[in-house]
């Protein structure tokens, strides 16, 4: 078994100001677009955990030039892909699907494989379009990984058609490359819904930054056309998913935590944590680019449809273990192909540390309950450790498993958290 961390639980309520990293899928989107661009450009802060280091990895295999700056930044200059190569994907959703698309436009043969959990991770129906709009995949049938995709240098691209309800990634990865196909690519979506929308979003939004056209007028359909992908800076956002553990830390001490640096606006899910921990009983204001989490005495259950925040659901399962009324927490079906099983996992490890679960289909019902201290595993799934660490804020003597798998998307997670639990050491 993996090492235990026994998660730190604050003796009084905390008052803490914490600066988080950059956002794991704005860096990948970033990487991608500068890879494909008309020019050099460079990505600001971005994040640099091993998610985005793989995405870094991938692209420099295919002949993009990525250079330390020296204060942090990527440079980034497109190059002659014009090799056979061998990708990771490791547990990266981001690099299995936003990177086959891409490789099309290379000339060469390109290995993809991963994790062993990531030869489970839908990718079938992304690859079936792929192969529609005109680029030779090697799959053996599996849908799924290990596969190789044959870059021929030019990809027709069109009209196709895909049931993008395990992923929204499918779509903004086919949007992401769609620019440079010879005719563009008119994406639609047949199925139930797509989950993750602000994540398509952020796609047609960074696009357009590219100086890209994309039309998104019409529900479940999204027409990228052809053109130049003009070569623009970006400045990294903080990741606001990964501040949930942290904006818990207020909500669940009664305690005030400060994210600096929240934007204004954005299209970044973790946005909705403003909303979520509101109804949850918080305090919540944003003044300046800070966001401010006061807790409440005791925090309320919720009855939520995460359908479009997905990946915020370990953390909330969390909270409303905590909390004095029962919670449901649905629309989140999808959530079962992310890093594990996400609702199977989330009802065993609640369950496991007393609290009262039942496992939906498609989420969770959390009613008030007694915890106690106990091993919480995470299933290599980074948000199950923010979960776990959630959960000791509030119960003595939690053990987090693996503590060290929160690095796909936050470098140095466990010291980060110690700091914002306990305070700076003097
Ligand atoms: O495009 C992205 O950057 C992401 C999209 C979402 O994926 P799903 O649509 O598969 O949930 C999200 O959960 C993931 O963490 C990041
Ligand atoms: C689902 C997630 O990641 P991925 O980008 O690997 O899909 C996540 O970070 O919660």
């Amino acid at each position: 078994m993996s090492e235990l961390w026994p998660a730190p639980r604050p003796h009084d309520p905390v008052d803490r100001r914490v600066s988080l990293p950059g956002s794991k899928s704005l860096t990948n989107r970033a990487l991608v677009l500068a890879a494909i661009a008309d020019g050099p450009s460079v990505v600001r802060r971005p994040l640099r955990s091993r998610d985005t280091l793989l995405m870094a990895a991938a692209l420099t295999s295919l002949g993009t030039g990525i250079e330390d700056t020296g204060d942090g930044d990527w440079a980034v200059t497109p190059g002659a892909w014009d090799r056979d190569a061998d990708v990771d994907c490791g547990l990266a959703g981001t690099v299995m699907r936003f990177v086959p698309p891409v490789v099309g436009l290379a000339r060469g043969t390109v290995r993809f494989d991963g994790d062993p959990h990531m030869r489970l991770r839908p990718v079938r129906q992304m690859l079936a379009a792929l192969g529609a709009l005109g680029v030779r995949i090697d799959d053996g049938g599996r849908g799924a990984l290990p596969f190789a995709v044959h870059g021929t240098g030019t990809v027709p691209g069109g009209t196709v058609t895909i049931d993008a309800s395990a992923s929204s990634q499918f779509v903004s990865a086919l949007l992401l490359a769609g620019a440079r196909y010879e005719h563009g690519v008119d994406v639609r979506h047949v199925g139930k819904p797509v989950p993750s929308l602000p994540h398509i979003e952020m796609t047609v939004q960074m696009l357009r930054q590219h100086g890209v056209e994309v039309d998104d007028a019409d529900a479940n359909r999204w027409a990228v056309a052809s053109g130049t992908v003009k070569a623009v800076d970006h400045d990294i956002e903080p990741d606001l998913s990964n501040a949930a553990p942290f904006l818990a830390l207020g909500a669940a001490t009664g305690g005030r935590v400060t994210v600096t640096d929240w934007p204004a606006s954005t299209t970044q899910p973790g946005d909705e944590l403003r909303e979520i921990l509101t109804l949850m009983g918080c305090e919540v204001t944003l003044a300046d680019g800070d966001l401010t989490v006061v807790g409440p005495d005791r925090l309320h259950g919720v009855d939520l449809d995460l359908h479009d925040v997905g990946e915020l659901t370990p953390a909330v399962a969390a909270l409303c273990a905590l909390a004095d009324s029962p919670s449901h927490l649905r629309g989140v079906a999808h959530i079962r192909g992310h890093e594990t099983d996400r609702i199977t996992a989330l009802a065993a490890e609640l369950g496991r540390l007393g609290a009262d679960v039942t496992e939906r289909e498609d989420g969770l019902d959390i009613r008030p309950a007694t915890l106690h201290g106990g091993t919480f595993h995470t299933y290599a799934d980074h948000r199950m450790a923010h979960a776990g660490v959630i959960l000791g804020l509030a119960v003595d003597d939690v053990l987090v498993e693996d503590i060290a798998t929160t690095s796909k998307t936050f470098p140095d997670f466990a010291t980060a958290w110690s700091t914002a639990v306990h305070g700076a050491s003097s």
